[in-house]
């Protein structure tokens, strides 16, 4: 028994298509179109999507499309009312599995729902098997909706195959550096390798080259043994050095060679060790004015500049606000959660701050939301430490334009964006105003009458 959706605008053959698969003990549901099937389909788990090709509105291409935009859409049997070879090809060519032509031979539809159903299923499995996959390798916690991260990833995904290229990671602090670098790492060819992470602000100033490159016994007071660095250590893996910007001018040098020559040689030694490290930098200093004041040698950074990636600040990619928001809750609490998490006036509230620390900041504050709601949805109270910007009494920064306002208009819409933030709460929705509730009450009244 498989779940079936039928999609023609012609009820007639609905109704025939309907009743063949009924009494094969299919579960059938129909739509005139492709814009509704596409809604039913992204709300019901149908195995298997039965369309015509030429209908009102979304035809069956531009449903197939779309269904390959989801990524995840069941498999698709085109309806052809003649048996031109022209439609059919293009059907499989857009990647629908099959075709059946008007007039309908029972026997022959039933022998191509059953194969096309084994695609299905198998197009399940690789899915499953794709996710298990991405669990065991892949990092799943990278999270974006944003077109601006969408672009940064692709562009990350296109350099970390090329598994040498040195990657400067470039954005404002807790942008998500780190996390982009073991992306890359994880994307790369060197996955099974280590991916050793190191802030070089915060290794001993004294000590910078020999955390790096290692040190043999004696080379320094102290050096009672022969001591690996860690570009030894991410032997085959990635090495990531956070905060380059302030790395001390002599070990500079010294990493230069090491990315020029592919070797290094331990402090107070003269061996020369090759080594296979994939370097990948990150900074949120601006390292050409470094490199103007003489604190960063400028044959340095032209060598790790080769491909940078600049990671936006999250208030300008709005759209993963709530993605990720909803990630740290559900860290959070430990658990998947069943409803909404955070009510319309809280998502509100998390879109108008302007996250000056970024995603670090996000997480501690949906860390903090969560032990103050301790259960969800997380309401604007549970985040009211995050303290949105207060509009004062003046509205200085509203300017009337020149064309006028509806005053009235205006007013219904702050009164409806007052309840919003206050989560439809009338009394909270007032003390925003600035008005008592029965005040505030009225104006609703008068303005609903209106
Ligand atoms: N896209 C993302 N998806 C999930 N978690 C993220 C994302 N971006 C950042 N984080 C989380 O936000 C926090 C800060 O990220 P990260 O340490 O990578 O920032 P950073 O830019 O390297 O910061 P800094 O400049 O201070 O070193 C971490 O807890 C990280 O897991």
């Amino acid at each position: 028994m498989a779940y079936i959706l039928v999609v023609d605008d012609e009820s007639k053959m609905r109704h025939i298509l309907r009743i063949m698969l009924e009494l094969k003990g299919h579960k059938v549901k129909e739509a005139s179109n492709g814009s509704i099937a596409l809604k039913l389909i992204k709300e019901e788990p149908f195995d298997l999507v039965i369309s015509d090709i030429k209908m009102p509105e979304l035809d069956g291409f531009g449903l197939l499309d779309e269904l390959k935009r989801l990524d995840q859409g069941p498999p698709v049997v085109f309806i052809t009312a003649f048996a031109t070879i022209d439609s059919a090809v293009e059907a499989m060519k857009r990647g629908a599995v099959d075709y059946i032509t008007k007039p309908f031979e029972e026997e022959r539809i039933h022998l191509t729902i059953e194969k096309a159903l084994g695609i299905s299923k198998i197009m399940e499995e690789n899915r499953e098997l794709k996710r298990q996959l991405d669990d065991v390798a892949g990092p799943k916690d990278i999270i974006y909706a944003s077109p601006a991260m969408k672009k940064v990833i692709k562009m990350a995904e296109r350099v970390a195959i090329k598994g040498d290229t040195t990657v400067l990671i470039l954005g404002e602090s807790g942008v998500g550096k780190e996390v982009m670098a073991h992306y890359i790492h994880k994307m790369s060819p060197r996955a099974q390798g280590k991916f050793v992470p190191v802030n070089c602000a915060a290794i001993n100033q004294g000590l910078v080259e020999s955390t790096l490159f290692g040190h043999e016994r004696g080379a320094f007071t102290g050096a009672d043994r022969r001591k690996k660095g860690l570009f030894e250590y991410a032997q085959g893996g990635t090495l990531f050095l956070d905060e380059i910007g302030d790395l001390p001018f002599e070990a500079q040098a010294k990493l230069l060679r090491a990315l020029q020559e592919k070797a290094i040689q331990r402090v107070g030694g003269n061996d020369v060790i090759k080594i296979d490290v994939r370097v990948l930098c990150a900074t949120n200093q601006n390292l050409e004015a470094l490199v103007k004041k003489n604190k960063f040698r400028q044959d340095l950074f032209y060598r790790i500049n080769v491909f940078p990636i600049e990671i936006p600040p999250l208030r300008s990619r709005t759209e993963d606000i709530i993605p990720l928001a909803k990630h740290f809750v559900k860290k959070a609490m430990g658990r998947d959660i069943d409803g909404p998490i955070f009510t319309q006036g809280a998502e509100r509230v998390l879109l108008e701050h302007s996250w000056p620390g970024n995603v670090r900041e996000l997480a501690n504050a949906m860390e903090r939301a969560v032990i103050m709601a301790s259960s969800t949805p997380i309401t604007v109270e549970h985040l009211s430490f995050l303290k949105p910007n207060k509009a004062t009494g003046s509205l200085k920064d509203f300017k009337l334009p020149p064309e006028g306002i509806n005053l009235e208009e205006f007013e219904k819409d702050i009164i409806r964006q007052a309840l919003e933030i206050a989560d439809n709460n009338q009394s909270k929705a007032a003390r925003l105003l600035g008005l008592t509730r029965s005040k505030f009450r009225t104006r609703v009244k008068q303005l609903e009458n209106d």
